[in-house]
């Protein structure tokens, strides 16, 4: 039995509405037997692995998660997002490897039904390269039930804060995430949470730069505890993220993938705002996604010698990726 973990201020206020919202959720399914969430969180299925997958490629490789947000605690309004299926659209073609789709709508304005609207669009990939993203729900998850109504939405993973949850209650949602089928992304912000990330056994850990408690973000956080994540365990740097060279540097580190909101929905919405240029939003968060995928390893660049002679990781990259 582990101590009851401390909650960061803005945590708490969230997760004392989760509460009352998962009281709801539970007295809408008890009333109906033949519930789909009912059902959902009774039947154990197989793991399907769509978002670990999708994160899991060649070592130097860099995933894009990108992210759907309205608007946040620390930044306020970010963006309308009208129809959040279109910009699910323009990071499947931009490349993003999955799409995070906040469900919080008193502190994020985003819903369950953008999370379906995301999935059914990205399902429409289908046959199609590099086909649908994986859709992670990106919401304050305390309870099994909020687990089965991201499943019977089409989620294919669900975010864990430790620091929300502590120890024992981490590892029971991680259990159950996968009993249903799903992957979890278990969110760190210390050395004490990420312990207790890789004891209860997550093999998905997002790094989160930004500190809940006075919202100052701070890449160094990931720098930080990149060499302590084992080489087998998928690693996700979280919040903060504007430019490539970070990115990056992210990547050489030892990061699989980067989880971007406001710099791409600020670069889709800043022109789209403005409806004689529709198409340059598009292309502008397009472009910022392939600008993070571009393979330029900082490590080893073009002009330097294991670069001429073809050795060292990133020896050979390029910058191939940028067109857009
Ligand atoms: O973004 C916030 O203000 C926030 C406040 C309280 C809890 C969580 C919060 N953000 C959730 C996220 O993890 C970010 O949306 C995500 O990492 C993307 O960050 P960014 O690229 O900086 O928009």
């Amino acid at each position: 039995m582990c101590a009851a973990p401390q909650v960061p201020d803005v945590l708490a206020k969230i997760l004392d509405r989760k509460k009352d919202e998962v009281e709801a959720l539970k007295s809408q399914v008890s009333a109906d037997s033949a519930h789909p969430i009912a059902k959902a969180l009774e039947t154990e299925v197989a793991r399907k692995k769509a978002f670990y997958n999708s994160l899991n490629l060649p070592k130097g490789s860099l995933t894009v998660i990108a992210e759907i947000k309205r608007k946040s605690p620390s930044r306020g309004v970010i963006g309308t997002i009208k129809d959040p299926a279109v910009l699910s659209r323009v990071y499947n073609e931009g490349g993003a490897g999955a799409i995070s789709v906040l469900t919080d709508f008193e502190g994020f304005g985003g819903t369950m039904e953008d999370l379906i609207k995301v999935v059914k669009t990205q399902q429409r990939f289908k046959g199609n390269y590099p086909g649908p993203c994986p859709v992670l729900r990106k919401d304050f998850i305390i309870d099994e039930i909020q687990i089965a109504e991201a499943a019977v939405g089409g989620a294919s993973a669900v975010l864990l804060i430790v620091a929300a949850l502590g120890k024992d209650r981490t590892k029971q949602l991680l259990d159950a995430t996968h009993a249903m089928g799903l992957d979890a992304l278990v969110e760190v912000h210390d050395e004490d949470e990420l312990q207790i990330a890789l004891d209860v056994g997550a093999d998905i850990v997002g790094v989160n730069n930004r500190d809940l408690r006075t919202f100052n973000v701070s890449l160094d956080t990931s720098f930080r505890l990149a060499p302590l994540i084992p080489e087998d365990v998928i690693k996700i740097a979280e919040s903060g993220i504007t430019d490539c060279l970070d990115a990056w540097k992210l990547r050489d580190a030892g990061f699989n993938a980067i989880l971007v909101g406001e710099t791409l929905v600020t670069a889709y919405e800043g022109s789209a705002m403005d409806s004689t240029s529709y198409s340059i939003g598009y292309n502008q968060a397009k472009g910022i996604i392939k600008a993070f995928k571009a393979k330029g390893s900082v490590e080893f660049g073009n002009s330097s010698m294991a670069a001429f002679f073809g050795k060292g990781e990133g020896a050979k990259e390029t910058l191939g990726e940028l067109s857009i």
